[in-house]
């Protein structure tokens, strides 16, 4: 079996090797030419997987190491008897962290505190609703807004987008892109929404960039300039707005999703697919792929205010500032396109909030119910 696959998929050989041979393509330039004779297709979020790409090709699997699945045009691939896998949720709880990251250093920045603010979500899937069960177990308040599941299960739980924006400090979108039905998701923040958005409001977006309209949240933050935005994606990437770029307050090269956990568990699903794909027997585990992370624990032992505590544990697994930093340099330095692929394809180790174990003792102990809430698994310690 020929596989044409994603350069910068990680364990890709470990995972695919033992499938055939593996010719390795950075995404944005996988053309038609690299499917003439390959039997499968590994890619991310960046290669469009169309009718264009497939053409001339015999290609009969196609996967997508990611979540979200708007580059892939599923009715060509169906039309054609294509079999297709993404994969649902694997980094899910990354984006989590990073939100969590983002509104964390936030607060500090600004002088709030989270657990007085509100949270709306917009779209409560897998990151969404993972997000909601963090938050509430922090003790912050949220709102959740899914209408296709409001629709589905039932409107309890559930708020209109209106309602989250009158409502709500914060407002995190965790959409996927659609363009067409009664719940497109294009635009979906569009000029009139960015408008009433509420002074001292966050906005969060870690769906997809062409869910919110830059120009006009360019515009918000350059004249009023009395909102806050944190954007991980981005219309038109990598060639991003610059001037919107500077006025985001966190500026990230959509990485929210990029712990080497997710990216090894999208690798690993597709594995597993493709494994039934072909009718033989998965060969190995998750845990058999995904290292032990180098920072395993770390010990509190003295009371700490609450949100202080939070952030010396995240910070010693994630810290958004730096890949914030990250953008601005390569951007400023190789231009937009470039600049915002380097961060990406050299995205240093990044490992996910429930690798590290937070031993507690003393004072400290009162702290775990927030800690856990967060994501960290603690355990209790005497022995410092
Ligand atoms: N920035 C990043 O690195 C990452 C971005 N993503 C993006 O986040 C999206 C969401 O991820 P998951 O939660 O795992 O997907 P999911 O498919 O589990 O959940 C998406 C939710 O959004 C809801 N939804 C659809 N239209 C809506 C609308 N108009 N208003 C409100 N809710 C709506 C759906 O009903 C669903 O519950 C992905 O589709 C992907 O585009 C995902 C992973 C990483
Ligand atoms: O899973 C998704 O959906 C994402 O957006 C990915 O985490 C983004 O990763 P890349 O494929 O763009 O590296």
């Amino acid at each position: 079996m020929k596989l044409v696959i994603d350069a910068n998929i990680p364990a890709a050989e470990h995972c695919f090797g033992h499938f055939g041979t593996l010719t390795r393509v950075p995404g944005r330039e996988i053309n038609a030419a690299h499917l003439r004779d390959a039997d499968a297709l590994i890619v991310r979020s960046i290669t469009q997987v169309n009718d264009k790409l497939l053409a001339d090709s015999p290609v009969r699997f196609v996967g997508t190491c990611t979540i979200g699945t708007d580059h892939i045009d599923q009715a060509a691939l169906a039309q054609r008897n294509i079999d297709f896998a993404s994969a649902p949720g694997c980094n899910a709880e990354a984006v989590v962290d990073y939100v969590l990251s983002s509104l964390l250093t936030l607060a500090e920045r600004d002088g709030w505190l989270l657990r007085e603010r509100t949270v709306g979500i917009v779209g409560v899937g897998n990151v969404g609703s993972r997000l909601q069960v963090r938050l509430t177990a922090m003790g912050v308040a949220t709102l959740a807004c899914d209408p296709p599941r409001a629709d589905e299960e039932g409107q309890a739980g559930f708020h209109s987008l209106d309602a989250l924006i009158e409502r709500c400090d914060v407002l995190c979108l965790h959409t996927p892109l659609t363009r067409e039905g009664p719940h497109a998701t294009y635009q979906l923040l569009n000029a009139q929404r960015i408008g009433e958005l509420a002074p001292g409001s966050v906005l969060l977006n870690a769906g997809r960039g062409d869910c919110v309209d830059g120009l006009a949240l360019r515009s918000r933050l350059s004249g009023k300039g009395d909102i806050t935005a944190v954007l991980d994606v981005w219309e038109a990437e990598p060639a991003i707005d610059a001037g919107l770029r500077d006025l985001v307050a966190l500026a990230t090269p959509h990485i929210a999703g990029h712990s080497l956990d997710g990216k090894l568990r999208g690798t690993w699903m597709i594995q597993q697919a493709l494994a039934r794909h072909c009718g033989q027997p998965s060969e190995f585990t998750f845990a058999d792929i995904c290292p032990p992370p180098a920072l395993a624990s770390l010990h509190l032992q003295h009371a700490l205010p609450p949100e202080d505590a939070l952030r010396l544990c995240m910070r010693a697994v994630y810290d958004v500032r730096r890949d914030h930093d990250a953008l601005q340099r390569q951007t400023q330095h190789h231009g937009m396109h470039k600049g915002f692929d380097d961060c990406r394809a050299n995205y240093p180790l990044r490992r996910e909030f429930a690798t590290l174990n937070v031993q507690l003792s003393g004072e400290a102990i009162a702290l775990e119910g927030l800690l856990r809430g967060a994501g960290f698994p603690c355990s209790h310690s005497e022995d410092f």
